[in-house]
């Protein structure tokens, strides 16, 4: 960091009201949100949180010799008595998340040019990956960074789909110095709600659809709802634009929130309304032919992927390739080459009777609605279904996707996914007492994939939904190594004779 760049932090502080309440200006070294990487004259953020405030941790920090902390007014009078006699400065914000983002975007400052996000319960991670695949088709340096870590054109291991502000702008800015140009990002409702993505300068924003999860974090569906809109009323500026799937309500209420800010919008979806509409879907076992208008005018591809829901992901990233300047003929010519992600409706393995085995990440009740819906017109036969909840997380869903399995599968086995510190029985009971007489209950997951391909008769398919990419069973505080795809391949080759 230069001495100017540290000048331009502190005047753009100030300038946000944010000079050190003695009136002097914080010379930083750096930025933390975590007392515990606080190093010499960093800023240390000090945030209020959902189990502890941050400034519990100011008496460390400054030990650290942190020069400057960042914190609301509760957390200067928590630690009144640690800034006695101290020389740092004190910043005392009102939304010390959005200050804290506002001053790591100055921080790091580059940004690739065009940035774009996405936001809503499902399809994030598909229409981040299949917008920066077209991009990476056309020629761009692209990245996609979610879920799945950074990709593409940089590479860098995430711990959240959208991270914490200081690590989000420190990895755009190390992915432009590297010579990216264009970057599809992932909002995650608790991103958009804890200002992660303040400072990013977005161009365009997505909006899949809204289904239940993560009403352990949001007070009710209203907030998880408002959370998403933020990056429509409150990210993108005037002018910019907004894709919004208007197959459902919240998309249509997406939409006034859209026009409402002045955004440029391009509407998706299989409504006769939509700028580019799904007009049909033709289904196989390798993928599916999409028929679709662009502002009207037909196309036909063929897409390589499974699932009829990647067809709305697929429209969802031309929107944001449009919104960054690319022509729509160049994005239907890349459209053919787009590879579902991994653990998304993933081919992993077949067996010889020719029945096929599918990896999804399906760990939500829309999502695993949505998976089981879109596999049945692939699918000749039965559909068998291997999955179970996550522990310590919304409970709310178990039940829901129980019955969406009873309701969507033929055969149901309900198994482990991550049961964390709870129970892992339980969790299952609460998803068994929705899944119907029929379902099978096997807590081992390697087990229950053993057995749902073992029930495959030629022309079914099992899909294993939960997991997808992951690769670690979470059991109390360990991890086991656990790969859906590696033991549905292991399966297949123990139960056709291979090994
Ligand atoms: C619920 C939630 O989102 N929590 C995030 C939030 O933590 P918090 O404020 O509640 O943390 P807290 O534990 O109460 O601690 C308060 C503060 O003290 C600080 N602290 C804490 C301990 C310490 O020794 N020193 C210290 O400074 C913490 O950094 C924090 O700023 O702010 C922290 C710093 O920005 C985040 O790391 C943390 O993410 C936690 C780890 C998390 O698991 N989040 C998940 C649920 C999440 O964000 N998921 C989304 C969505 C995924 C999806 O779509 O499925 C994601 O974008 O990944
Ligand atoms: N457009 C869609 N509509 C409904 N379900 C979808 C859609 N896209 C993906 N899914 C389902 O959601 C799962 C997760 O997809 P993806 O990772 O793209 O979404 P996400 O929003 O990033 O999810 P998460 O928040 O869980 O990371 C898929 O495996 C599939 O089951
Ligand atoms: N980002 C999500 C992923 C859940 C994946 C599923 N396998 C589970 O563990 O519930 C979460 O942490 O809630």
């Amino acid at each position: 960091m230069t001495g100017e760049a540290v000048g331009q932090v502190s005047k753009k502080l100030s300038q946000l009201g944010l000079r050190g309440r003695d009136g002097r200006d914080p010379v930083i070294s750096g930025l933390s949100v975590d007392s515990r990487t606080v190093k010499p004259g960093h800023l240390f953020a000090a945030l209020p949180g959902s189990a502890m405030h941050g400034a519990e941790f100011i008496p460390y920090a400054l030990r650290m010799e942190a020069s400057a902390v960042l914190t609301d007014r509760k957390g200067a009078e928590m630690a009144a008595d640690a800034f006695r006699g101290w020389d740092g400065a004190v910043i005392v914000a009102e939304d010390p998340r959005a200050a804290l983002a506002g001053a790591a975007a100055l921080w790091f400052e580059a940004q690739p040019e065009h940035v774009v996000a996405v936001t809503g319960t499902s399809g994030k991670t598909s229409v981040a990956t299949f917008t920066r695949q077209i991009w990476q088709a056309l020629g761009h340096q692209a990245i996609s960074l979610g879920t799945m870590g950074v990709e593409g054109d940089y590479h860098a291991r995430l711990a959240h789909t959208t991270p914490e502000p200081v690590t989000l702008h420190r990895v755009l800015s190390e992915a432009a110095h590297a010579g990216v140009s264009h970057a599809a990002m992932e909002a995650s409702s608790h991103g958009l709600d804890q200002r992660r993505l303040d400072g990013v300068r977005v161009e365009a924003g997505a909006f899949t659809n809204f289904t239940q999860d993560h009403l352990d974090y949001h007070a009710g569906f209203e907030e998880y709802f408002a959370a998403k809109a933020l990056l429509f009323n409150h990210l993108l500026e005037d002018g910019e634009s907004a894709v919004i799937n208007i197959d459902s309500e919240h998309g249509r209420r997406m939409v006034d929130i859209a026009r409402d800010r002045g955004l440029a919008l391009t509407t998706i979806g299989q409504n006769e309304e939509a700028l580019l509409r799904i007009l049909g879907q033709r289904y196989d076992a390798t993928g599916q032919d999409l028929r679709f208008s662009v502002m009207g005018q037909a196309h036909m591809v063929r897409l390589p992927l499974i699932g009829g829901f990647q067809a709305e992901n697929v429209l969802a990233a031309m929107g944001l390739a449009l919104a960054s300047g690319d022509s729509a003929e160049e994005i239907i010519a890349a459209m053919p080459d787009l590879r579902t992600v991994r653990g998304r409706m993933q081919l992993a393995a077949l067996r010889e009777n020719g029945a096929a085995v599918f990896v999804d990440y399906a760990h939500k009740p829309g999502a695993l609605i949505a998976a089981l819906q879109s596999l049945r017109p692939h699918v000749m036969g039965r559909i068998v279904v291997v999955f179970g909840a996550g522990g310590d997380r919304d409970r709310g869903k178990r039940p829901l996707m129980g019955e969406a399995a009873r309701r969507y599968a033929d055969v149901v086995i309900v198994t482990d996914d991550n049961p964390r510190s709870e129970d892992p029985a339980s969790i299952r009971a609460a998803i068994m007492a929705a899944a119907g007489p029929e379902a099978t209950e096997v807590g081992d997951r390697a087990e229950a994939i053993l057995r749902g391909v073992d029930a495959l008769q030629p022309g079914d398919a099992l899909l294993i939904a939960g997991k997808g990419h992951e690769t670690g069973q979470i059991v109390g505080q360990d991890v086991y190594p656990f790969d859906d795809a590696e033991q549905a391949s292991v399966a297949v080759a123990a139960l056709d004779g291979r090994i």
